[in-house]
Order: C-alpha cells, then sequence, then structure tokens
C-alpha cells in the first residue's frame, strides 16, 4: 500500500504546476500514516520518525469519551483487548487486529496552487467527525482485522440523528455504511471512491443505539473491491440492516480532475 500512495502521490504531483514545492509527507494524512505504519508491521520504529507537518498533535476521535454508554464503553474495551500485544516466552506478538485512529481532516495542510485550494479548504472537515458536541451525532471507532481482511464498527448514534421519530436517519446509518466499508477498501488497496453502494434497511434503529458494523472483503477484481456489511445489535441478536458496496481504486489525481 506504501508503494501505491506513493506512487499515486507521484503522479499527483506532475499533474499540477500548483504542486511544486509541496513534499509528498505533506499531502499524507494522518489516517494514511497510520494505515501505511500498520501496513509495515514495524509501527515502533516508524512511529519515532515525524511524518506530520504540524507541531501541535490533532485530536483523534477514536478514543472514549464521557457522551458514550457503558454499552459503548465495554465493546470498546472488548475490541481495544483484541489488539493488545501477547507475551510469549517473553516476546511481545501483536495479532491481527488493529484500532484505527480518526481525525476531522484527512488532508491537513499543503502549500499553494489552484488545485490544492479547491480540495483543501481551511473550513472542510470529515463530515462524520464535523460537531463539537460529543455524543451529539457519530461516536465511532473502528477495529480492522488484517488477516481476515475484515473490520468492526462500534457506532453509538446521537440525538441529532434522528430520522423517523426516535429513531436513526436511513441516511446517517448509510454515512457510516460508506465509512466503514470505505475505510476497510482504503485499507485493503489504498485510494478508493465508492461506486455503487446497496442498503437494505431491516429493521429502525433507536436513537441512543450502540451497534456493530461489521465489514468484510467479498472480492478484488482488477480496480474494484467488493465489500459486504451487516448492522447488528452488540450481542448480534438483532438486524438492522445489510449493504453491499464496491469501492474503484483511483489514483489520487482523480480529485483533481484528472483520470491518470
Ligand atoms: C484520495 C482518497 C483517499 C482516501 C483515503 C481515506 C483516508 C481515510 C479517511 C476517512 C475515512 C472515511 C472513508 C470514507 C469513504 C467514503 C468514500 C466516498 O464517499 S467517495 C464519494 C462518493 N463517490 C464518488 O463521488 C465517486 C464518483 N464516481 C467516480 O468518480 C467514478 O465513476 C469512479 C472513480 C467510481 C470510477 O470511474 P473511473 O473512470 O475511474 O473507472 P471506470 O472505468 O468507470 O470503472 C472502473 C471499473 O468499475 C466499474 N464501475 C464503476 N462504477 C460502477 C458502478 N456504479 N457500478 C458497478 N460497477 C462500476 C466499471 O464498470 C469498471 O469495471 P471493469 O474494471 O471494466 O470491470
Amino acid at each position: 500500500m506504501l508503494g501505491q500512495i506513493v506512487r499515486s502521490l507521484g503522479r499527483m504531483q506532475q499533474l499540477s504546476n500548483g504542486l511544486k514545492g509541496v513534499r509528498l509527507h505533506q499531502l499524507l494524512s494522518k489516517e494514511t500514516h497510520g494505515h501505511l505504519q500498520t501496513s509495515l508491521e514495524n509501527t515502533r520504529a516508524i512511529s519515532t520518525v515525524s511524518l506530520w507537518p504540524f507541531s501541535s498533535q490533532p485530536r483523534d476521535f477514536s478514543q472514549p469519551n464521557s457522551s458514550w454508554s457503558p454499552e459503548m464503553r465495554k465493546v470498546y474495551d472488548h475490541y481495544n483487548t483484541l489488539c493488545d500485544p501477547d507475551t510469549e516466552n517473553g516476546e511481545e506478538k501483536r495479532g491481527p487486529w488493529r484500532k484505527l485512529p480518526s481525525y476531522n481532516r484527512s488532508i491537513k495542510y499543503a502549500a499553494g496552487g489552484i488545485h490544492l485550494s479547491k480540495l483543501i479548504q481551511a473550513k472542510a472537515r470529515l463530515f462524520t467527525r464535523n460537531v463539537k458536541e460529543q455524543g451529539a451525532t457519530f461516536e465511532y471507532v473502528v477495529f480492522v482485522n488484517k488477516e481476515e481482511k475484515r473490520c468492526v464498527c462500534v457506532f453509538q448514534a446521537g440525538h441529532l440523528l434522528e430520522g423517523a421519530p426516535g429513531h436513526v436517519h436511513g441516511g446517517a446509518i448509510a454515512t457510516m455504511i460508506d465509512t466503514v466499508t470505505g475505510t476497510l477498501a482504503g485499507f485493503l488497496s489504498g485510494p478508493i471512491m465508492t461506486a455503487n453502494l446497496n442498503i437494505d434497511y431491516r429493521s429502525p434503529m433507536p436513537l441512543g443505539s450502540v451497534v456493530l458494523i461489521h465489514s468484510a472483503l467479498d472480492r478484488k477484481e482488477r480496480r474494484k473491491t467488493y465489500i459486504t456489511c451487516k448492522v447488528s445489535s452488540t450481542d448480534e441478536s438483532k438486524l438492522y440492516t445489510e449493504a453491499t458496496a464496491l469501492f474503484v481504486s483511483i489514483g489520487v489525481g482523480h480529485l483533481f480532475g484528472s483520470r491518470n
């Protein structure tokens, strides 16, 4: 994935004069750093090298906060524990689970350039992370299992996500499905965009619910990554939603109006 992203960014640099003087590391998002670190296995060595262009650290939203219900916290703790390394014969071994960090921008910084300024505006924020009041909208953390090519998102739906009275808006559920399946597809295939999303809403989801969003790789065909998804109660006794999604791999230049 590192090679893929660096190649894509290299193409993007060639694309635009506006990119002159911008270094690749300035364009890499913190998320991408996280993914790179994970995929490169050697997280300790990598994390000692600062690739982040700002002096102040951005806030990682994938952390418990006071709006979380006891149920949200319990499920988070369960999956977080799966990320802990085991100690065997005095040696630390990491399992396949990783918690992914989440920030309110994917790309935070770039210097100059008309193409970049179209994309990187000071007020732009990641849709799911743009509300200051904790617990009001999307509270979620994604855990990925790289061996099984699947992930689980723990999602608590806040009161501003109402659709049908007392229940979560279908568009908010679709947002989370797109986010979680897209995160998995991006983790497995590098830069992608959603091409198709099919959703079956099976039961209404009460506001305030804590649910699991399970996503798994179905298959990959050329540039296409197919992902399946199920949204259920945390004990998995109730099925709320099922979905399938298709993501198409893109060169980052795609976002700048180039098909390369
Ligand atoms: C730089 C990004 C890096 C991401 C890093 C993530 C960091 C993590 C951060 C935060 C996590 C949050 C994660 C969020 C995730 C959400 C993502 C979104 O919501 S994206 C917004 C909604 N999507 C669009 O706006 C796409 C608009 N559509 C397009 O741009 C194009 O149509 C595109 C890219 C989808 C395909 O265009 P073509 O020209 O590149 O490719 P062609 O040739 O048309 O298709 C390639 C193959 O895909 C099939 N295909 C394309 N569209 C299809 C469709 N709708 N249904 C079925 N097949 C389709 C085609 O038939 C073709 O298949 P054959 O290889 O020939 O077999």
